[in-house]
């Protein structure tokens, strides 16, 4: 079912160069959810997941009308302050309201959360006001309808609380929990492989000799995957070999709606992961305007889509945040999103060439963007030191402490 055209990362005929809004846009309208749905999850298993469905609340939100502080109740029109009012025998309390009505020109005790009692709409903070000999006395200013919550001034009954592709958070279980949403609709979880490719690619804990590099990118992109909420399918390291490759994918494609690999997209002799998508699946080899990242293989493997990252960590980190995330929302049901930037003065200067869009590793301190110190790209001190990106556009720019820059935290891309 939902099955992706084939040709869906098809470049148009003579395009080889592809700004990054674009190949963001082309993502966008050739992608769609792939995934199947579960039915009625129960509050406590939804955090992270994508609803499936609109929800509308049952009831309203409060219930009732009640009172936000401890004091007491007014009835009827409020008289000049200072002034003193009887009070009435009883009081409501949270979870045990006072049934009777409060007749005019009197006012009962009330506790926060209480329901407001028949006859009484003003509630007075009990600071403000003193008891003696069961008469309130009244002072200071007091207005018509202070400190009572309107039944349904949050929700009303038949809202529209939630819609459909909202991934759900604490805070959204909670409104869905306050008007006795029991279980929700939600997207099965998007399973996404990640493979690692190269010779020279050793799994941590293996032995190596001083040719050889441990896998930074296959920790890297699985605790991506999984803290982005999706399903990880963990495909393994493989070898510079196309059989090897094509055995991975093969796995990949059988087991994953999508196949996150590292390495091996660019031009170079053992590049075979391009090969082997070249020779078996329908592959776009994308050339990003983008640094670092350029190269990205976008391909369709028997009817899986992988994105062919490159194998520098610190590029196969921008080019999985910035095109892996909103495409895996997408195909997990969710929304695609354009990371929320902030604009923030520089506290950096760089001379930016044009051309290609650059993505800084940077972090707010003392209210300016502070980028790393070497842009190489396979730094991965800067991956960890940086607490999100601050991204160039294309064009030539010079910047100088206190430019505007547009800061993006890792947070805006759903981390
Ligand atoms: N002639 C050209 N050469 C290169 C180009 C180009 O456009 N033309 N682009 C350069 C850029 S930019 C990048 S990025 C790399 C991307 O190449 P690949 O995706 O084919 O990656 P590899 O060559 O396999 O690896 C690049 C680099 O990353 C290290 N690596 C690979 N996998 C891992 C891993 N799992 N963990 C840690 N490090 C990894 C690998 O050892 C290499 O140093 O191509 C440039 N060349
Ligand atoms: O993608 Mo490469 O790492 O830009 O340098």
């Amino acid at each position: 079912m939902n099955e992706l055209r084939n040709d869906c990362f098809a470049l148009p005929p003579g395009v080889n160069w592809t700004p990054v809004d674009e190949a963001l846009e082309r993502l966008r309208t050739r992608l769609h959810p792939v995934v199947g749905v579960d039915r009625a999850v129960p509050l406590s298993q939804v955090n992270g997941r994508i609803l499936a469905s609109d929800v509308y609340a049952p009831r309203a939100h409060p219930p009732s009308s009640n009172s936000a502080v401890d004091g007491y109740a007014l009835a009827g029109p409020i008289s000049r302050v200072p002034c003193t009012v009887p009070l009435v025998e009883g009081r409501s309390a949270a979870g045990a309201p006072y049934t009777d009505q409060v007749p005019e020109g009197h006012a009962i005790r009330i506790l926060t959360g209480a329901v407001i009692p028949a006859g009484t709409d003003t509630v007075v903070l009990e600071e403000d006001c003193e008891v003696i000999d069961q008469q309130l006395h009244l002072n200071g200013t007091l207005k018509a309808g202070a400190n009572a919550r309107k039944a349904g001034e949050d929700i009303k009954a038949q809202d529209r609380i939630l819609t459909m592709a909202t991934r759900l958070t604490p805070t959204q279980i909670s409104v869905l929990a306050s008007v006795g949403v029991e279980s929700v609709d939600v997207y099965q979880r998007l399973r996404v492989g990640v493979l690692s490719t190269g010779d020279e690619v050793k799994p941590v804990g293996a032995a190596v000799t001083d040719w050889q590099i441990y896998d930074a990118n296959r920790p890297m992109l699985s605790a991506l995957v999984t803290q982005l909420g999706y399903q990880l399918v963990d495909l393994g390291h493989v070898l510079d070999r196309p059989e090897e490759v094509r055995t991975a994918l093969e796995r990949g494609a059988e087991q994953c709606d999508l196949i996150l690999t590292s390495g091996g997209v660019s031009a170079g002799d053992e590049d075979h992961v391009s090969k082997i998508l070249k020779a078996h699946g329908d592959i776009s080899n994308w050339r990003i305007a983008i640094k670092p990242g350029r190269p990205l293989a976008l391909a369709m493997f028997q009817g899986t889509p992988v994105v062919g990252l490159p194998g520098n960590p610190v590029a196969a980190w921008v080019c999985a945040l910035r095109f892996g995330a909103p495409a895996m929302s997408l195909l997990a049901g969710g929304e695609w999103f354009e990371p929320q930037g902030y604009l923030m003065p520089a506290g950096f200067s760089k001379n930016k060439k044009p051309g290609r869009s650059e993505m800084l590793r940077a972090r707010i301190r003392n209210g300016e963007v502070e980028v790393f110190g070497s842009e190489g790209s396979g730094r991965v001190t800067g991956l960890a030191w940086s607490e999100g990106m601050v991204e160039l556009g294309e064009s030539a720019q010079q910047i100088e402490p206190g430019t505007p820059v547009r800061f993006i935290p890792y947070a805006s891309f759903g981390l």
